[in-house]
């Protein structure tokens, strides 16, 4: 192991979406080096089996969870006040909850649109906020780390809303990271490439012929997908008090995806209206399966 087991004791972080992908990755990275979790979504039964899953691999009761709408402000303060009550002051956050499916831009309703948006960036925000103002009422330190991808640098066709969200949270990162700093307050953010996880290859990649360079192996000059062990090896390192220094910046983890330029979903351009009207049954398929289960 990379790390001492222990290394994340006496840390106590937040990731919202970590009942799914790559959230409960990191959940587990995490609380398999000594730290508590507390992981946010919308169903209940996920957050509660992810949580049994992991506390039974590190023997010990260190993940514990929340069923939470980051779009709604008042929620979010709520649930962030019962953590601080319940179980004491977080040391980091992790703003990793996000909506997206592919859709060609001109089809895109405003509801749509503000789906995918209000989750990405409003969501951030709140939670940020949330946290972020308890621990300056407090004196205390912390660090926030935001998952973005690195169309917040090439933007992408095809998923509009996501990039121009994602755009926005690294704005948030940088200009907190200058505000904040006096707390003793880092903010910053990891930039993944592909990672394959359930939902959101079902969203993005919900076809044959909707594999393009953005969700493609062999479109990455590392020749393969990230694993979520290495993310959590970053998260890991922004989340413990080994690099303090680091703060307002956004890494790239991507095995040089985005540096070669097949990072996007620009290969869409091809299809036709009836493959895309096939895509978006499949992805709204997804959405109400999941949708049924959500408690929140
Ligand atoms: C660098 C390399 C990277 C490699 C590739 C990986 C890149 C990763 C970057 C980012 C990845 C992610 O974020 S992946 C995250 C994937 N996970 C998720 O999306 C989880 C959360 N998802 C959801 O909750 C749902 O799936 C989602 C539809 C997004 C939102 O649900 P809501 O209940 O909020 O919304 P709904 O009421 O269902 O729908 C709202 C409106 O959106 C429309 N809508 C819904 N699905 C639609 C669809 N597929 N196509 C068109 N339009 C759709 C509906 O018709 C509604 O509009 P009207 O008809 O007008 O009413
Ligand atoms: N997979 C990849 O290749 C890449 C992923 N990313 C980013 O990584 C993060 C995780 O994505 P991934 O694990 O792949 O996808 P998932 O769909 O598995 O994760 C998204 C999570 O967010 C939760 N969520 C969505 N909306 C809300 C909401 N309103 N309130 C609370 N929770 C919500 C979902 O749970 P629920 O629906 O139950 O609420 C789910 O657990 C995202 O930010 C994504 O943009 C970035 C680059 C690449």
């Amino acid at each position: 192991m990379l790390f001492d087991k222990q290394c994340l004791a006496g840390k106590r972080v937040l990731i919202t979406g970590g009942g799914t992908g790559i959230g409960k990755g990191l959940a587990r990275h995490l609380a398999a080096h000594g730290a508590e979790v507390h992981i946010w979504g919308r169903r209940a039964q996920v957050l509660e089996d992810a949580a049994a899953e992991i506390n039974a691999e590190v023997d010990a009761q260190r993940v514990h969870w929340q069923a939470v709408d980051i779009r709604k402000a008042e929620a979010v303060d709520a649930a962030v006040g019962e953590i601080w009550e319940k179980y004491g002051p977080l040391t980091g956050l992790i703003n990793n909850a996000a909506a997206n499916f592919i859709a060609p831009t001109k089809d895109l309703s405003p509801r749509g649109f503000e789906a995918i948006t209000s989750t990405v960036m409003n969501g951030a925000f709140f939670t940020t906020h949330a946290v972020g103002r308890r621990w300056i009422a407090n004196g205390l330190k912390g660090s926030i780390v935001s998952t973005l991808v690195t169309w917040i640098w090439t933007g992408s066709p095809f998923v509009v809303p996501s990039a121009m969200a994602k755009a926005a949270v690294n704005a948030m990162t940088m200009s907190l990271a200058v505000e904040w700093a006096k707390y003793g307050i880092r903010v910053n953010a990891v930039a993944p490439g592909p990672f394959p996880t359930d939902y959101a290859w079902k969203m993005l990649n919900p076809t044959d012929d909707s594999s393009v360079g953005a969700t493609q192996a062999d479109e990455v000059p590392a020749g393969r997908f990230g694993e979520i062990s290495e993310l959590g090896n970053l998260v890991l390192l922004l989340q413990s008090d080994g690099c303090d220094y680091i703060t307002g910046e956004t890494i790239a983890i991507d095995g040089a995806h985005h540096l070669a330029a097949p990072s996007t979903f620009a290969g869409l351009n091809k299809l036709s209206d009836e493959q895309w009207a096939h895509i978006k049954e499949q992805a709204k398929a997804a959405s109400e399966q999941s949708k049924a289960q959500r408690t929140v």
